[in-house]
């Protein structure tokens, strides 16, 4: 498999990926050329410069996903991502250190007028009445989005004794009340304080934020800090209002379009201080960013979830742990389910049992609709693109969760109806580590769901095993394990073969002819 390595990515992770794959390092790739080789690869790693957008996506053809090796992600369209089943991941904490200390650098460098003290400095000038600062103490900080960089920069704030004020709508206020921090509307903030910082994501709603109506309504020698996205804080209205003495100072580290040039608007308005997207320019934070994206397309890669994938239901680490175990075994009862079927599922219920039920099962169900599908569809089907493929072919699923362990401490059913009022039903569970199937429909079993195995209702009557077993040997089909399951139906009994080789459909045929097997139905993990 191919990846291509975009944007100047830290070597630490791409010699990792170059351990299993081959890669392709571009550190400058225009958009053009991006279209022109995308095709070959499975993989695309990128920072802020590359713009993934719908025509490159389009264009892959063996792409399985997208790797941001930092945290914004609006440089790669999502929808367009999702609707060809490319996962998208980030690193959503490796240059929280970076943006924050960089964010806390900027203010400080604003205040004490930093960058240009050294630049007439380093001419030669020794101006030290003209660059008279403001300092931080007792002023008070608007935070506007405490996520994880906006919370870092309350915290060093408050150890510079500024009063933090926070506006967030999705803010925990338990969590920002154990900062010390004020939690206030966005118009608190905006007329409250001394220094405003922005930390959210640029969306439709963050766009515009603030612009000249909100600056007006600052204290007057308010100071502003975008270290998150240009956009936010409206560019043309920012220039006009540090010109017109509305707003002191401002510290810009993003733009909307990048990079900037010197007809940007900002650019050599007396009061702005700049820097180059320099957010995350750190050694560490590049190493960790690199790191935790190669790490991440090394599991995608494998059809492992990945938990800092950005489409896809998120899992926190806690939970990834109690359900890792259970992802293949679940996606294994889904395989079992779709090979079984006589017929096109038409629902599935997941039934979980015991201790597992306390934590979020999503990604388990989305394991089994993955199994389910993945023998049937022509195309990989993945944690992302599971849950719209069983949407469009028309597969309700649902969920259900009893605290309550039955015969196993954790128990996974899966319940498919095939329609004409007819279920089929497996049940797995793990022993230690092992994945075990330990019940298909009526009959139980004790099942390692590996290679392939051969289920075969039959009536329970002398030499119908026997019989199988020569003719299996005769094809040269070697059984290397059995199982026969006892049911509470008088006279049936379900044998399970653990078979080597695979069962041709002309032989598989002629099973079913043979006297006393009620059925036959070959289960290739292999292809699951
Ligand atoms: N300059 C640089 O190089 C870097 C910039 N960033 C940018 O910083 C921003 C924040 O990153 P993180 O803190 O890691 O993200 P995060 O996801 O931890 O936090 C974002 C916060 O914004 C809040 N939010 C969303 N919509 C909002 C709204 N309408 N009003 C107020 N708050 C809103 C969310 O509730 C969340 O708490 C992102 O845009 C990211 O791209 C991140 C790293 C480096
Ligand atoms: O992680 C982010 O959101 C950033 O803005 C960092 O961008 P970069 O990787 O330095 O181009």
């Amino acid at each position: 498999m191919k990846v291509l390595a975009a944007d100047g990515i830290s070597p630490k992770g791409i010699e990792l990926l170059q351990k299993e794959f081959e890669v392709d390092v571009r550190d400058k790739i225009s958009a053009e050329e991006l279209l022109e080789v995308i095709p070959q690869y499975d993989a695309l790693m990128v920072r802020s410069a590359s713009k993934v957008t719908a025509e490159v996506i389009n264009r892959a053809e063996k792409l399985k996903i997208i790797g941001r090796a930092g945290v914004g992600v609006d440089n790669i369209d999502i929808p367009a991502a999702t609707a060809k089943g490319i996962i998208v991941i980030n690193s959503p904490g490796g240059n929280t250190i970076a943006a924050t200390e960089h964010t806390m650098a900027m203010m400080l460098a604003m205040s004490r007028n930093i960058p240009i003290a050294n630049e007439t400095m380093q001419k030669g000038e020794w101006n030290r009445k003209q660059y008279v600062g403001v300092e931080l103490r007792n002023k008070t900080l608007g935070v506007i989005g405490m996520g994880r960089i906006g919370s870092g920069v309350a915290k060093r704030a408050m150890a510079f004794d500024m009063n933090v004020i926070a506006y967030d709508p999705y803010i925990n206020e338990d969590r920002a009340k154990d900062l010390g921090v004020t939690v206030g509307t966005l118009d608190d903030v905006i007329t409250q304080s001394d220094f405003i910082t922005v930390h959210m994501p640029l969306t439709p709603d963050t766009k515009g934020m603030i612009g000249m109506e909100q600056m007006k309504k600052m204290k007057k020698g308010v100071r502003l800090v975008n270290c998150a996205r240009g956009g936010i804080i409206v560019e043309e209205d920012l220039a006009e209002a540090v010109k017109q003495g509305i707003v002191a100072g401002a510290a810009i580290d993003v733009f909307t379009s990048e990079p900037v040039g010197a007809d940007h608007p900002l650019v050599g308005v007396p009061g702005i201080v700049l820097t180059p997207h320099l957010g995350a320019s750190t050694v560490e934070a590049q190493v960790g960013v690199s790191l935790d994206v190669s790490e991440g397309i090394l599991a995608a890669l494998k059809g492992e979830p990945v938990a800092t994938a950005v489409n896809m239901a998120p899992v926190s680490p806690q939970v990834m742990k109690v359900i890792a175990p259970y992802l293949t075994l679940a996606e294994r009862l889904g395989g079992t389910v779709a090979s079984l079927a006589e017929a096109p599922v038409k629902k599935v219920e997941v039934t979980y049992n015991g201790e597992i039920t306390e934590v979020n099962t999503g990604m388990l169900t989305t394991a089994v609709i993955k199994g389910l599908l993945n023998p049937i569809m022509e195309n990989d089907v993945n944690y992302v693109n599971a849950p719209g493929l069983a949407k469009e072919r028309g597969i309700k699923v649902t969920e259900v969760k009893k605290k309550e362990a039955e015969d196993f401490a954790n128990l996974i059913t899966v319940k498919a109806d095939i329609g004409g009022g007819k279920n089929l039903t497996v049940q797995g569970t793990l022993f230690g580590s092992e994945a075990r199937i330990v019940r298909i429909n009526k009959f139980r079993v004790d099942v390692d769901p590996q290679a392939r195995i051969l289920v075969c209702p039959h009536i329970n009557k002398p030499g119908v095993i026997g019989t199988i077993g020569t003719f299996l040997g005769v094809h040269g089909i070697n059984i290397s394990g059995m199982q026969v399951g006892k049911t509470e139906v008088e006279g049936t009994s379900l044998m399970v073969l653990t078979v080597d080789h695979d069962i041709p459909a002309s032989v598989l045929k002629d099973v079913k002819g043979i006297d006393g097997i009620i059925d036959a139905k070959l289960v290739n993990f292999y292809a699951i």
